[in-house]
């Protein structure tokens, strides 16, 4: 079955852009990944990304990072200085407490540290190791690490996959809670629908290298209905069948 490239994106509120990533083309190995995609990202706007496994996500993910030096491709990107990226593992340095994690490579930061520690609900563990640390927790250290830089851009790649369901939720709340708060722009790669729908203001589906899909979905939120129809939407746009549990 044909795959119609669908592209909607009016009645989206005016933002100024903060991102515009233009015609990217990504080949490894001489393997063209990337065909030209295009994307942008307004001021305090929630993207999230999403496409199968293996369709090129973290490869955008990383050339808006500028993590992919010496990679044969092409096409521009515009992207603020102040940006921070978020992984799936939380890229602790073991040998530091939590507190100088979140300063590293930050002069007298402190008190902006303590405060960002604070946001994620971590003032009692300041002066720990890592490793005493649950996977959430960790996991909150390095979003107070990313909110210290008071970025106008977080790069978040699957950054909750790895925790239980609980968890994810509790951070998934505490992300939207501190994006609403402090208005960076977000482009947040997921494989999962729902969490892209809880989450998102918008959603760009990455297909046969290209944006085929671009949709305005905040309203999910508020409307069951509509996150029902949004969520059945997108699975057929990734031509998966409509079970709610469904990972791409
Ligand atoms: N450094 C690399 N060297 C060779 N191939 C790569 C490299 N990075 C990515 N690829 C290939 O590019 C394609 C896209 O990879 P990418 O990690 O961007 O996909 P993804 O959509 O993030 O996948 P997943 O959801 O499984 O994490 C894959 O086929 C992958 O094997």
């Amino acid at each position: 079955m044909a795959v119609v490239a669908r592209i909607r994106n009016e009645g989206a509120p005016r933002r100024e852009t903060v991102v515009r990533v233009e015609r990217l083309v990504r080949r490894f190995n001489g393997n063209e990944v990337l065909h030209g995609v295009d994307l942008t990202i307004g001021k305090g706007e929630f993207v999230a990304l999403l496409g199968k496994s293996g369709s090129g996500k973290s490869t955008i993910l990383r050339a808006i990072a500028g993590l992919d030096e010496g990679v044969d491709g092409s096409g521009t990107i515009t992207v603020p200085d102040r940006r921070s990226v978020l992984f799936q593992d939380s890229r602790l340095l073991p040998w530091k407490s939590v507190v100088d994690n979140v300063t590293l490579g930050l002069d007298g930061a402190r008190l902006d540290a303590l405060q960002a520690l604070e946001e994620v609900e971590l003032q009692h563990r300041t002066d720990v190791w890592p490793k005493t640390l649950s996977g959430g927790e960790q996991q909150r250290v390095a979003l107070a690490r990313s909110l210290v830089r008071n970025p106008d851009l977080i790069l978040a790649d699957e950054p909750f996959s790895a925790l239980d369901a609980l968890t994810r939720i509790r951070m998934q709340r505490l992300l939207l809670d501190l994006v609403r708060r402090r208005q960076p722009a977000v482009l947040f790669v997921t494989h999962d629908v729902e969490e892209a729908l809880r989450l998102a203001d918008r959603v760009v589906i990455i297909t046969n290298g290209v944006a085929s899909y671009d949709e305005q979905v905040g309203e999910a939120r508020a409307l069951p209905a509509r996150f029902d129809e949004l969520r059945t939407q997108i699975l057929g746009h990734l031509g998966v069948n409509d079970d709610p549990n469904h990972r791409l």
